[in-house]
């Protein structure tokens, strides 16, 4: 039988009242594929992932994660998300550790008591993120970098099948994001499926196997050689979304 893909989306259509953030999506993710997500600030990029991790309830539209619904997906532990920015208070007394350890909560039993792999695997997810030394630091004594880093480690503990990236180069050092991208092309190596959204185009043709470039709507999707054209980049420009915050220049 064939496997089902990672990621199935068919036309899929989200407002937010009456802004229209994602026209009639289709995106067809092979099992083991590491796939950019690119687009402008306001291009619908963070609803993507949010419609396929079931956060935000399309308009009609019919998604599938390796041929399960999102909620059986996320039940089965299939797929993990790292946001663009973490809703935390920096004050709180949470040690990286602590963090880390709350992507293995889903591993657990109701009371939340870490075995001994709950242990394993985030040690493994310290040393592979370069945060080893700064295990028992306050989550908001780290910098941008290592904050990004450690978000990603707790990412890392789920030990799914499929990981959801959303900008996980923004804001980062030059140091955190060799550590970033050798980390996620070790990920690649060990056959998992990759979503990856970034502004930073340089990244593409090492990291990835294919690009989708949207702006509300599928521009483009192909490899990264197809969609890093020019005049394939600049339709992204025709009628973008008018925000705040960097773009980048084809
Ligand atoms: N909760 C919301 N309520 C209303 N409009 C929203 C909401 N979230 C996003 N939008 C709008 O939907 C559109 C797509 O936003 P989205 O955040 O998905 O884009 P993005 O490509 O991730 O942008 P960025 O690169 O800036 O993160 C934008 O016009 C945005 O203003």
């Amino acid at each position: 039988m064939n496997t089902p893909p990672a990621i199935h989306v068919t036309n899929t259509t989200v407002h937010y009242g009456h802004v229209l953030a994602l026209d009639n999506i289709d995106l067809h993710v092979e099992t083991g594929t590491t796939c950019a997500l690119l687009g402008t600030n306001g291009s619908g990029k963070s609803t993507l992932f949010k419609t396929i991790l079931g956060l935000t309830r399309p308009d009609h539209g019919h998604i599938r994660i390796l041929g399960h619904t999102h909620n059986k997906a996320r039940r089965s532990g299939l797929l993990t998300y790292m946001p663009q920015s973490e809703q935390v208070d920096w004050t709180f007394p949470l040690r990286v550790r602590d963090v880390i350890m709350m992507g293995r909560y889903g591993h657990m039993g109701p009371r939340r008591r870490p075995r001994p792999t709950d242990h394993q695997a985030v040690d493994q997810a310290l040393e592979q993120t370069g945060l080893t030394q700064l295990a028992h630091r306050q989550i908001g004594a780290l910098s941008g970098g290592q904050r990004k880093r450690a978000f990603l480690a707790r990412a890392l503990t789920q030990n799914a099948d499929i990981l959801l990236l959303d900008e996980p180069f923004a804001g980062v050092d030059k140091n955190s994001e060799s550590t970033i991208i050798d980390l996620l092309l070790h990920m690649r190596a060990l056959g998992h499926t990759l979503l990856i959204s970034t502004h930073d185009l340089t990244q593409v043709p090492t990291l990835c196997d294919q690009a989708l470039l949207l702006q509300r709507r599928v521009i483009a999707h192909g490899t990264p050689e197809q969609v890093l054209r020019p005049q394939t980049l600049m339709q992204a420009f025709e009628n973008p979304t008018p925000q705040k915050g960097p773009t980048w220049t084809p």
